[in-house]
């Protein structure tokens, strides 16, 4: 027909020239689309195992091309409030497709075991790739290779010696906080964080990294409020399937929004390291100019007994083991993880605290048979004294149970694995949920009483070891979990000899709304009120 047209030759000649273009257009055209068809076929043909194995798995009905991803929309409360609701309405495992990702969500401790032991599934999921352009290949997101060579070589970092020794650090930094909360006393209600955070900051950069930021002198919030802006998009990514495309993301508002975070948090760990790097040409300057080679402490200490940047400089120096970007990665991910963990659940501690004036007394009474009466600046925390504080260890387990951090991680399956009655397929997610197994009845009386006596050591006993996750376990869990505990054992010590925590309006813990920015927390900001404790 195209053709017959195009041979009219009463057709003006830029006529014929055109419908001649129009044909090769459409040639075009077709041949695009029957390749995509084809290139669409091949995906789901070589996928078509990955879809049988999944149909034998429970789950919500699911939307051609987008899968369960429309029951995302919304923020990032609505989305964690909407896991919590499949959790509680499909048993485990169930399945749920984030567009092309199929995710198994499991929460029975047995499965749990196996699957946060097994070799299959080590490698983080394909969610945690949005986390890349900010934290490359640190250990947090590293492929498995690179994630075995780096995790052996940072993790004597965090020995027991070296940890004993930062505690003098979290003591001062958290007498710091205590004094510049004065400004609080007998006011109304504020938000603890603003002055946790920047007191987690100082603590990770002066511990860990060995250089003194001031953050909390400098009231320097700017790299914390990025820090959760940048969280906040990478949540939404994971769940909102069509913002997964690179080239959809980088033209929305979220991804011109990350691209001006990133810029702000690397510029803040180029300064660490810059700082370090200038630190440590100073002391070799200084130990050059003395005749008697006085070593500083760093330098005669062997490698197993480091503290974390020091190690990681002296390996990029050698040119050994990392490279300037491995450097800065790690950096990234230290501070990021180091910080933003402790400071959210000090506050949701100091949330429980308030919110059980009991738990809170008897916390304040064994910090009394330590202290006496001597206040915070004549005698301060030390590391012998944090053994003799299990009360206050059981009141943040308790909340770490009742707001895990991570309200799920999610591994990579490799291979297909026979998990008891299932088998998780190669291709798929299988995603640990925490929060289920933590809230559970089945596994907790009264799940939403707080009760730190369920942290007894007779009460552990009664419970699979799987059943509590708040640091995730096997291989690839928390490298600065006893760091997490020792600092924030030391932070709110410090808080609870000085003040009484108050809160106006009690909410009970199944009322209050949860949001997840990667980090799961309260939805809205925790608000509390100090007294001077006389
Ligand atoms: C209350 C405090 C903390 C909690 C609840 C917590 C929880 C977790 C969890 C659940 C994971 C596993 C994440 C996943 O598989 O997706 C993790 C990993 C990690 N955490 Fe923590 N964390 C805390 C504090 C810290 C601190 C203080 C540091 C460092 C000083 C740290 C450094 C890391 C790192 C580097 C990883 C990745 C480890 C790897 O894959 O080898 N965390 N954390």
């Amino acid at each position: 027909m195209m053709k017959n047209i195009v041979s009219h030759n009463f057709l003006p000649k830029d006529s014929t020239q055109t419908m001649a273009d129009l044909t090769v257009g459409c040639f075009i055209a077709e041949a695009l689309f029957i390749t995509g068809l084809i290139c669409i076929l091949t995906y789901h043909l070589r996928r078509l195992k990955l879809y049988i194995k999944a149909s034998k798995f429970r789950g919500p009905p699911t939307i051609p091309i987008i899968g369960n991803a429309h029951h995302f929309i919304g923020n990032n409360g609505e989305i964690v409030q909407k896991l919590i609701d499949l959790s509680d309405s499909y048993p485990s495992p169930y399945r749920i497709w984030l567009g092309p990702e199929l995710l198994i969500m499991v929460s029975h401790p047995e499965d749990v075991k196996k699957i946060v032991g097994s070799d299959k599934t080590i490698e983080k999921s394909p969610l945690y790739r949005f986390f890349r352009p900010w934290l490359g290949n640190g250990l947090f997101t590293a492929p498995t290779a690179i994630w075995r060579i780096h995790r052996k070589l940072i993790g004597p970092t965090f020995n027991l010696k070296i940890l004993e020794s930062f505690v003098s650090v979290f003591a001062a930094q958290s007498s710091i906080m205590v004094k510049k909360m004065e400004t609080e006393l007998n006011g109304g209600e504020f938000v603890i964080f603003k002055y946790v955070s920047l007191c987690a900051m100082d603590i990770i950069c002066e511990t860990a990294m060995g250089v003194s930021m001031g953050a909390q002198s400098n009231n320097s919030g700017d790299y914390i409020e990025t820090v959760e802006k940048t969280f906040a998009i990478i949540y939404q990514r994971v769940f909102k399937a069509w913002l997964q495309y690179d080239a959809i993301f980088y033209r929305t508002r979220l991804g011109r929004e990350q691209k001006k975070c990133l810029n702000v948090l690397h510029d803040f760990t180029n300064n660490v390291i810059r700082r370090k790097k200038e630190a440590l040409l100073r002391k070799r300057d200084n130990r050059d100019a003395t005749t008697d080679h006085k070593y500083d402490e760093d330098d005669s200490l062997p490698p197993r007994r480091k503290a974390y940047l020091d190690l990681l400089m002296e390996l990029t120096d050698n040119q050994m083991k990392f490279t300037d970007q491995e450097l800065r990665e790690e950096v990234d991910t230290m501070i990021v993880a180091g910080h933003d963990t402790t400071s959210n659940m000090i506050c949701s501690v100091l949330l429980m605290l308030a919110s059980h004036p009991d738990v809170q007394e008897k916390a304040y009474r064994e910090l009394e048979e330590i202290y006496g009466s001597s206040k915070v600046e004549e005698r301060c925390v030390t590391h012998e004294d944090l053994s003799r504080m299990g009360y206050l260890e059981r009141v943040i387990k308790e909340t770490m149970r009742v707001f895990p951090i991570a309200a799920t991680v999610s591994r990579a399956v490799t291979e297909d694995f026979d998990v008891g009655e299932y088998t998780l397929p190669k291709g798929s997610i299988v995603g640990i949920d925490i929060i289920k197994m933590h809230r559970s009845e089945e596994f907790w009386p009264d799940p939403f009483v707080f009760d730190p006596d369920r942290f007894l050591p007779q009460e552990i006993a009664k419970r699979h070891s799987c059943v509590y996750l708040p640091f995730s376990a096997g291989p690839r869990n928390c490298i600065g979990s006893r760091f997490a505990m020792m600092e924030m054992k030391t932070v709110l010590a410090t808080i609870l000899r000085r003040y009484i925590i108050k809160k106006d309006k009690i909410t009970p813990i199944a009322d209050i709304k949860l949001k997840s920015d990667v980090i799961l927390k309260a939805a809205d900001p925790i608000k509390l009120r100090i007294k001077e404790r006389t």
